[in-house]
């Protein structure tokens, strides 16, 4: 299948000299969901920016739907939507005219029944005639997001969508995310909540100083860099950890308690029965396993740290 999204070797230096982008390729395929990780000043903002049109890139191609977004601009930007990291809504605006408005700024002609469902679909029909000065943040965002949605879009770019936001209205925000994939509306978002990216991506890209680190899918990313931790509760505390037990990896807490044993996800054998079994052998009576698969946070850390080793 044809990308919806297709960058090819994309670099940014600004005139100040900061090279925000370098060689970046991507390719984004209908309806997935994108998320970009990366510290604060990675490049994320300014990629988005570039393939909103924003931001003029120093070298590279996007193509949206086909468009070059540079001698096609008008046909790409057509499919685009943007909710931008910061909040500008005109306060004294009633709801739906501000959605109204930016439909028609798209050139696109009006379509009440459209703008009801996507209201509707977003929890504001009620909230219509309301000025938006007078929106909770949560509500703002959703305003953002109408906006940005009001012509049809067939990409949705949020950037940090649930930046300052309380974790209700984080997880109502992921929902409705949800909800314009059912409608096939592809997403690429941008976040510093790893827990975010987790949760709602389907493919994860690390940006760091400018460079595409890596794009997998998040089960493989997972799978692929995850590890997971063993521990073992002992019925009776262990004293010493034996010899040969220590040889193979497993540690024991200080109150002789736990025992703890790093396993490869990847690994065709984790050895978790043999351990287990010799355990048996030696008498020492479980009480409970439980296994802790690394997060996503620690996945990136350790990328962030193997970048800068
Ligand atoms: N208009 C600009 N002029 C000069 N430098 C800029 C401009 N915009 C961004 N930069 C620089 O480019 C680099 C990348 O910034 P960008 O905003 O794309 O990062 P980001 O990953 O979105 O960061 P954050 O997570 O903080 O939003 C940074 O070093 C930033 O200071």
């Amino acid at each position: 299948m044809r990308p919806i999204i297709d960058i090819d070797h994309l670099s940014k230096r600004y005139d100040s000299g900061t090279v925000a982008l370098n060689d970046v390729s991507l390719q984004i395929s209908e309806g997935e969901i994108l998320a970009l990780l990366g510290p604060n000043g990675a490049g994320k903002t300014t990629m988005i920016s570039i393939i909103c049109g924003l931001v003029v890139p120093s070298g590279g191609t996007v193509r949206v739907g086909g468009h070059d977004i540079r001698r096609d601009w008008r046909a790409a930007r057509k499919l685009i939507g943007l909710v931008p990291q910061e909040i500008a809504l005109e306060p004294f605006e009633k709801v739906i005219d501000c959605v109204r408005f930016t439909r028609g700024l798209y050139g696109a002609p009006p379509d009440e029944a459209y703008i009801e469902k996507l209201l509707r679909s977003l929890a504001l029909w009620d909230k219509r005639d309301a000025r938006t000065r007078e929106l909770s943040g949560g509500m703002k965002r959703r305003v953002l997001i109408a906006k940005a949605l009001s012509h049809r879009p067939k990409v949705l770019f949020l950037d940090e969508p649930t930046a300052g936001v309380d974790v209700t209205l984080r997880r109502e925000m992921w929902q409705v995310v949800q909800e314009l994939r059912n409608d096939g509306v592809t997403i690429i978002l941008t976040t510093h909540y790893l827990e975010e990216a987790e949760d709602m991506a389907d493919r994860i890209g690390v940006i760091n100083r400018g460079e595409l680190l890596l794009v997998k899918p998040k089960d493989e990313l997972m799978g692929e860099f995850g590890k997971k931790h063993l521990t073992i509760a002992l019925d009776v505390p262990l004293a010493t950890l034996p010899a040969e037990l220590a040889a193979r990896g497993l540690t024991l807490s200080a109150d002789g308690r736990e025992m703890g044993y790093d396993y490869d996800t990847r690994a065709e054998r984790t050895g978790i029965a043999r351990l287990l079994a010799d355990l048996a052998e030696r008498d020492i009576a479980v009480r409970d396993v439980s296994t802790k698969q690394s997060s996503l946070e620690e996945i990136f850390m350790s990328l962030l740290e193997e970048e800068t080793a």
